[in-house]
């Protein structure tokens, strides 16, 4: 149990300093309110002793304003402490969390579903916020009250006081047991928690599929035995939970009873004073309270120890850059020398050497899934390569530190992610310090920004999570805002322009193509123009570079390149006719 508090105020971290004072105010007001005991022992002395004066009715009343007034200043500074405490201590955590998983291998997010890593920093962490200091300072306060009462009275009659920590003691070998059942279920009860999570997730994202199909019925099928599951297990813990309870309170309860009978038959023997049989009874229903109220309590300390142990897993993952350091790069040139990589078990990436030069223009082509995606994950080091070597400016990638080798790169990623933020901050997530005017700069370049002054609050516009209430094609465009106003000199394009309707492509292109002046450009493209004018053409099939040169010399080749030009330049004959039906002027 003790060692369950030690590992907590370890994890407390920088808060630890306002958990100790919370903690102490409680236990003030714990001692306050037991002044309440001393006004009441005042007047049963004058009582018994018969000598009542008319200042001990005084006295008392003082005594019991100091305690109500002292009671309720220490409840307020400890909730406040406790507020702070709490909340602070989580915020701190789930930024930590938050830094940590920028510098985590990518596998690891593959690993782990979605849902377990929302459930840490969601629900597992709410359970910390909210439970932590209840759980702690209650089963602090109430340990250390009852022994400072049992010691208080053991002065009296140690008898009695002897009772009073002996009813402690099997209290807490009751509560040991407790524990013991507590750290079995709160696993299971963690787990089902983030199963719920993954569950309500994966049916809110799948919604528009749900309807299509009419899988609703399916869905609730998934979802409602998730929540039953989790039902069951905090059932489970609470049916273990009550029988526990039950017997602390007879203990507590059964040893006051003792007490009170002893300190009688010691008053009738002889052996003990009216006045301290009297203040036995009465101090018989104060010592275990807040024990009492604390019971439930201990059997939560075990599940803020598993939430820490999830936490903590996060935490300990390893760091990609653990050896890198900040790296200044004399030169752009991307190399890959023999490079193999795969997807756990499934390779990927077999036996690739190119180098792309400083300041010239890259395409990558070849069929879906062959890996060109991958091929541009592993310049910016997003995983590690089996074997082989990444080099960037002829440094291994692996011995930057990773923040330092992202400067060198603005990507455009084929799935583009915006955050329910301003459009503003979304297009200066890469340059938090730009300027209103860098921002609109970019967008004009990104030919966004008529679409962003035509929204009712312009660049201050929230865009939904995931961009959800924006186009793809305006997403699109945001995103390569983004990567413009970031001004790296290496840039990824993973078919940029995708999205983007006929009416905007040549304007983007343009824009793209004015930006990326001068700059390292690796594009995996599926427009005919840019790969013609590109420098160098990397073709990929199945995890190989089969074919590279420019387009001339490989269109001589034949082979994967020239099939990848014929279907492309029917593909877009098709689009050319459907943008002239529109009249629209364009040049392809
Ligand atoms: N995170 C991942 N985990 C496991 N497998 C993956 C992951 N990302 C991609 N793959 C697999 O690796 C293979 C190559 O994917 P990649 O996205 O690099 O291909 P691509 O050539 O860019 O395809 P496309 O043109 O369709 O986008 C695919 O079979 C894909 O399923």
């Amino acid at each position: 149990m003790f060692d369950a508090y030690k590992r907590f105020f370890r994890f407390a971290g920088e808060q630890k300093g306002t958990w100790y004072k919370g903690m102490a105010f409680e236990l003030l007001r714990s001692i306050f309110e037991a002044l309440q005991f001393a006004a009441l022992l005042i007047v049963l002395r004058a009582l018994v002793e018969q000598n009542m004066t008319g200042a001990t009715p005084w006295m008392a009343f003082g005594i019991m304003t100091v305690s109500v007034a002292g009671a309720a200043l220490c409840w307020y500074l400890a909730h406040n402490s406790e507020g702070h405490a709490d909340y602070c201590m989580c915020a701190e955590k789930r930024i930590h969390i938050g830094e940590r998983m920028k510098y985590m291998p990518m596998g690891y997010f593959n690993a782990q579903s979605l849902g377990s890593l929302t459930a840490v920093a969601t629900s597992t962490m709410e359970d910390l916020e909210s439970m932590s200091f209840a759980v702690i300072a209650r089963t602090v306060v109430g340990m250390i009250r009852t022994t400072i009462f049992s010691l208080a009275v053991l002065c009296f009659d140690w008898r009695i006081g002897l009772i009073f920590l002996l009813g402690m003691l099997l209290f807490l070998w009751v509560n040991s047991l407790l524990l013991k059942k507590s750290r079995e279920l709160s696993p299971g009860r963690l787990a089902a928690q983030t199963r719920l999570v993954d569950a309500v997730l994966e049916y809110i994202q799948g919604m528009s599929v749900v309807r299509a199909f009419h899988g609703d019925k399916a869905a609730n099928q998934t979802l409602n035995r998730t929540i039953e599951e989790t039902e069951q297990q905090n059932f489970k813990l609470e049916r273990k939970r009550i029988p526990y309870n039950v017997l602390e309170q007879i203990v507590l309860r059964v040893t006051a009873v003792v007490a009170i009978l002893l300190s009688i038959w010691f008053f009738l023997q002889g052996s003990m004073t009216l006045f301290a049989c009297l203040m036995v009874v009465v101090s018989a229903f104060l010592v275990y309270s807040e024990l009492e109220s604390a019971g439930e309590m201990f059997f939560m300390l075990p599940m803020i120890d598993a939430s820490i142990d999830r936490v903590e897993e996060i935490d300990c993952a390893p760091r990609m850059d653990e050896g890198g350091s900040v790296q200044t790069p004399k030169h752009c040139d991307i190399s890959f020398e023999h490079v193999d990589f795969s997807y756990g078990e499934r390779k990927i990436i077999r036996d690739v050497s190119f180098t792309i030069p400083e300041g010239t223009t890259t395409a990558i082509v070849g069929p879906s899934g062959s890996g060109k995606t991958t091929l541009t994950s592993l310049m910016a080091r997003f995983w590690d390569v089996d074997s082989g070597t990444v080099k960037l400016g002829g440094i291994n990638v692996k011995d930057y530190a990773l923040d330092s080798l992202m400067r060198n790169f603005s990507m455009v990623f084929q799935r583009v992610y915006l955050f329910n933020d301003s459009i503003e901050n979304n297009i200066k997530f890469g340059k938090p310090d730009a300027t209103h005017e860098e921002v609109v700069a970019a967008a004009k370049a990104a030919r966004c920004h008529d679409f962003i002054t035509a929204l009712p609050d312009g660049y201050d516009t929230i865009i939904g999570e995931s961009g959800a209430t924006i186009s793809g094609g305006e997403r699109q465009r945001l995103s390569i805002a983004r990567a413009m106003l970031k001004d790296a000199p290496i840039i990824i394009l993973d078919e940029a322009t995708a999205n983007v309707d006929p009416e905007n492509e040549v304007e983007l292109q343009e824009a793209v193509k004015a930006l990326t002046a001068g700059k390292t450009l690796v594009m995996i493209a599926h427009r005919m123009k840019t790969v013609q004018e590109a420098d160098q053409i990397l073709v990929l099939d199945q995890g190989r570079i089969v074919q590279r040169g420019r387009h001339a010399e490989l269109m001589k080749q034949g082979g994967i390149y020239a099939d990848f030009v014929c279907s492309r330049s029917s593909a877009e004959s098709w689009r050319i006719a459907g943008r002239k039906s529109r009249e629209v002027k364009a040049e392809i």
